[in-house]
């Protein structure tokens, strides 16, 4: 054998080592490295994405870290170095291709310090919400009530305005008692103009309480979901601590703030007042105090947020998005579904109208998950739901169920994996971003019980080719081959900004990527320091980005994206 072969066969013998690190884990092979593609010196190369899965390439790094460890071992160099010299060439090409493995190691090491560093400095940088703290507001009586401004399947929503907050005019300083008995002042309060949001910045939501009982604990406990969005404020101190079961317990978890989810600034209970619209709009869940026939309970919850101006369904009736602006928003949704899935919450049911909707100051809208009530928030965050009997809630709205969701049969040992299922809806809700109809909504749309992958209807050609890419993964119906909500927003970001780290054509080099990641730290730091534009939805989406920053959740994004490249053979850009 000459010694070209020999070294041929030497980085052939490496190449086949990291093929089984990569290839077998739990029995199943799940990854397959393209060893054709393969070349030593590469970074990030063309590989089925599941290969970049952390646990498998945490074994892949092991198995490295292990064989270099035996080739420096003296018995293993003296067996090999005193063979033929064909078994020298073997050793020497071996040795070689290990030495650059290593050096990728090393990259990698540096990349992920990098990242680290880049996320440290991006944490620190927590979400502060715009609207000023209040000090009071734990009783209805501390706010004036304005137009129902919408009303779901649970619940009633008003525009509202803190009494304390207002200019002390006569005419504001009505009590809620006041308003409800001047018929007059209750048509000004009606009328569209008054309700603007300049004069009522808040919305209380008003839960339909029929069954919870009328005492505090009662009604807190049976809606805990509801508390998962709010504040640490936001309720009164004594009512942090209640009585769960008859044991001292603490409320359910709640999700830190986060520029797209909803903030609930207070909760708190309070009769049941009859509010503009009630009569005519739910009189049977009032209670027999106000409606003889009514079958509510005399007390229930009031959540207090902040009035945001539509829902992402009454914004898509009247206007579509351009392409650079849909993809901002199905990157929002992934943001809030990560921030909520790192928490240990998935929300279950979203939906256009559980979704709200603002402008930045350039007029992009900013999208805000609401609507906690079929939410999951154990205690342990594992997102794991025991599905034992037909009786456990899996979530609302069926039509947007993942097929996990849907096809779960219940029975002893079967458990619910939700980790992957609000993303599976956002990918289905970006359908309506960009201005077609959900495929899962109308009578003849697809059932995710049932539907096959290619039975998806195609997305219009203006869309992003990477934008769609991320699209047609969240509705895989297999969850192992779905992106995670972090993995698919991380795709976006690489698509919407990092276009230039990703511009080689068969492989990424890490390095290249930890410069841009370095780049785009300064840039947002830089328009941090510049004012106002630090809440624009851009700044907030990168920012967001840059402070979840793991180098695995990047690999694995590069990943599905070369996959996807390689698939379609499209340059996923937006010029
Ligand atoms: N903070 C808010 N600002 C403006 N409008 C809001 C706000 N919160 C809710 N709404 C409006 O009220 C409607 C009903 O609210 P929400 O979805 O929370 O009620 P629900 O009864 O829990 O709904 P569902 O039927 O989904 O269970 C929303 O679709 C939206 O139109």
């Amino acid at each position: 054998m000459s010694v070209k072969h020999a070294i041929s066969r030497g980085l052939e013998l490496g190449r086949s080592f990291l093929q089984i690190g990569l290839l077998k884990s739990g029995g199943r092979v799940a990854a397959k490295l393209r060893a054709d593609r393969f070349r030593v010196g590469q970074s990030v190369r063309t590989v089925q994405p599941q290969a970049f899965l952390p646990s498998r390439y945490r074994y892949y790094r092991t198995s490295l870290t292990g064989l270099a460890a035996q080739l420096q071992s003296a018995g293993f160099r003296r067996r090999w170095t005193g063979g033929s010299p064909r078994n020298r060439a073997v050793f020497l090409a071996f040795g070689l291709g290990v030495g650059l493995i290593e050096q990728q190691l090393e990259e990698d090491r540096r990349s992920a310090a990098t990242c680290q560093e880049i996320q440290a400095v991006f944490k620190k940088k927590r979400f502060q919400s715009t609207l000023r703290p209040f000090a009071s507001g734990f009783k209805l009586e501390d706010y004036i009530i304005g137009n129902q401004i919408g009303k779901g399947s649970n619940a009633a929503v008003y525009a509202a305005a803190a009494q304390f907050a207002r200019p002390k005019e006569p005419e504001r300083d009505s009590s809620l008692l006041e308003l409800r008995v001047n018929e007059e002042d209750l048509q000004t309060v009606r009328s569209p103009a008054c309700c603007s949001l300049k004069s009522f910045p808040l919305a209380i939501k008003m839960l339909w309480n029929f069954g919870a009982g009328s005492s505090s604990e009662a009604i807190l406990k049976s809606m805990s979901q509801e508390l998962v969005p709010c504040g640490p404020l936001a309720l009164k101190q004594e009512k942090e601590q209640i009585t769960l079961d008859g044991h001292f317990g603490v409320l359910p978890k709640r999700v830190s703030a986060h520029p797209n989810v909803i903030r609930v600034y207070r909760a708190f209970t309070a009769d049941v007042p009859l509010l503009p619209g009630a009569w005519e709009e739910y009189p049977d869940v009032l209670p027999a105090r106000l409606n003889p026939t009514g079958l509510g309970d005399n007390r229930t919850l009031f959540l207090v947020m902040k009035n945001y101006p539509c829902t992402l369904r009454q914004y898509l009736q009247v206007s579509t998005p351009s392409r650079w602006q849909g993809s901002l928003m199905v990157l929002q949704l992934l943001e809030g579904v990560d921030h909520l899935c790192r928490q240990g919450v998935a929300h279950r049911d979203l939906k256009s109208d559980n979704i709200l909707l603002e402008f930045d100051s350039d007029g992009c809208p900013r999208l805000v998950i609401t609507d906690f009530g079929c939410c999951l928030a154990q205690i342990d965050s594992s997102l794991q739901l025991p599905f034992n009997s037909m009786w456990v809630c899996r979530g609302g709205n069926a039509s947007l169920m993942a097929p996990e969701v849907a096809t779960a049969a219940p029975g002893p040992g079967v458990v619910i994996d939700y980790s992957k299922t609000d993303a599976w809806a956002v990918g289905a809700i970006s359908y309506e971003i960009f201005g077609q109809h959900n495929p899962f909504y109308r009578a003849m749309g697809l059932q995710s019980t049932t539907y096959q992958e290619k039975q998806l209807p195609p997305l219009p050609a203006c869309v992003p080719a990477g934008v769609q890419l991320v699209i047609s993964l969240l509705l895989r119906r297999n969850p192992n081959k779905r992106p995670s909500a972090r993995i698919a927003a991380n795709m976006l970001h690489l698509s919407l900004w990092g276009r230039r780290a990703l511009a080689s054509q068969d492989s990424v080099s890490m390095r290249k990527l930890a410069d841009w990641l370095l780049c785009q730290s300064a840039v947002v730091l830089l328009q941090g320091c510049s004012g106002p534009s630090g809440n624009r939805v851009e700044a907030e989406l990168q920012r967001s980005f840059l402070s979840n920053l793991e180098l695995e959740d990047l690999r694995a994004a590069v990943g599905f994206l070369l996959y996807g490249r390689d698939q379609s053979r499209v340059f996923m850009t937006f010029a």
